[in-house]
């Protein structure tokens, strides 16, 4: 959908996970009405999906409901066949390497924890050093650094079933992360947060990737995650992506407007400058739009050589309004 130099190459090399024409179908049987029998009946769930992700990047992937996101993933840790296309991490074939690939990876589900409910947090922990072979002295290492960037220590000797939702959300990123994975597959991980841990979470998966070059794959409704997070997002629509490059240019996507916030000294008529338009005035305050790619320079410029400024901002595009425009342009489609 895109031309500009922002979309990626979809196939790179040295990537870490590489995605090609991939498919996956599910047989389903439906009740048909007025028939004792259910009908068979095939959900094209992914189909013709081609990107790669190089070490350290850090990627948003999102979509509407039903898009595809989870059936992605689950074929990216190899809990789901795929059945069309290759599909590779860190040189294997997730479903046939599933248990070697698992020391390479981390998993986080945003509504379901992998940690053991009734017991204790510490003891999940070292359940896992013990599964994963983790060595006690980078163990220990990892364990005390994410129980103080994470505020768990009052938490360790706390059953998983008693914990609020955040510190269980920080338990099982803990959880992810003692056995050094190159990759962390993320699902929704800040869902049900608050403003606060939210916060806390983004900066410390910003630290980990620019510390340890962590790849980080994260699901998410939130654009706020991902606008804290990744520079590069994939879109994903009816099965397959629909765009695939930076934030920026996803910014640009749909023709899209910036709007120049314009506070004059005294109410006027609308501001006449060329490549703007107005679009609302309140009293003193004006907003004019441009087009995204334009410079906002020669229009500033232009307004303040002819009017009375007292001040001036910009605004950038909703992303939101972007990206539910990409959507509903792939539901045209
Ligand atoms: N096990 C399954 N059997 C049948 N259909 C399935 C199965 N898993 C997923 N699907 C279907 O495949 C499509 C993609 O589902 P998927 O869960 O991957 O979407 P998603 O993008 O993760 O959605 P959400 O944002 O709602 O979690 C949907 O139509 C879904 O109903």
């Amino acid at each position: 959908m895109s031309t500009d130099a922002d979309r990626h190459d979809p196939t790179q090399a040295g990537a870490l996970i590489e995605v090609q024409d991939l498919e996956r179908t599910f047989d389903v049987r439906r009740r048909v009405e007025g028939r004792r029998r259910r009908s068979r009946e095939q959900v094209v769930a992914v189909h013709d999906l081609t990107f790669s992700v190089r070490p350290g990047e850090m990627v948003g992937y999102i979509g509407p409901n039903g898009a595809g996101k989870s059936t992605t993933i689950k074929m990216l840790t190899g809990i789901l066949v795929p059945t069309g296309g290759r599909v590779q991490v860190a040189g294997l074939d997730p479903s046939r390497n599933r248990v070697e690939l698992t020391r390479r990876i981390g998993v986080v589900f945003g509504q379901r924890s992998t940690l053991w409910w009734d017991l204790p947090l510490i003891d999940s922990f070292e359940l896992l050093q013990r599964m994963y072979r983790i060595p006690p002295a980078r163990y220990r290492e990892n364990l005390d650094r994410f129980i103080e960037i994470l505020d768990l220590g009052d938490q360790l000797d706390t059953p998983v079933r008693q914990l609020s939702l955040g510190q269980r959300m920080r338990g099982d990123i803990t959880a992810a992360l003692l056995h050094d994975p190159e990759v962390l597959y993320l699902d929704e991980p800040t869902i049900g947060l608050d403003v606060v841990s939210k916060g806390r979470l983004r900066e410390f998966l910003r630290s980990l990737n620019a510390e340890r070059n962590t790849t980080l794959m994260l699901t998410t409704h939130d654009l706020q995650d991902i606008e804290a997070l990744c520079e590069r997002v994939i879109v994903i629509d009816h099965g397959t992506s629909v765009y695939d490059g930076s934030l920026a240019g996803l910014h640009a996507q749909g023709g899209s407007t910036r709007t120049l916030v314009v506070d004059l000294v005294d109410e006027a008529p609308p501001i006449d400058v060329p490549g703007a338009e107005v679009r609302r005035v309140e009293g003193p305050r004006q907003w004019l739009s441009f087009p995204s790619d334009a410079s906002a320079a020669p229009i500033v410029a232009a307004v303040a050589s002819a009017y009375d400024v007292a001040d001036l901002s910009i605004q950038e595009p909703d992303i939101e309004d972007v990206i539910r425009d990409l959507y509903s342009r792939g539901a045209q489609a």
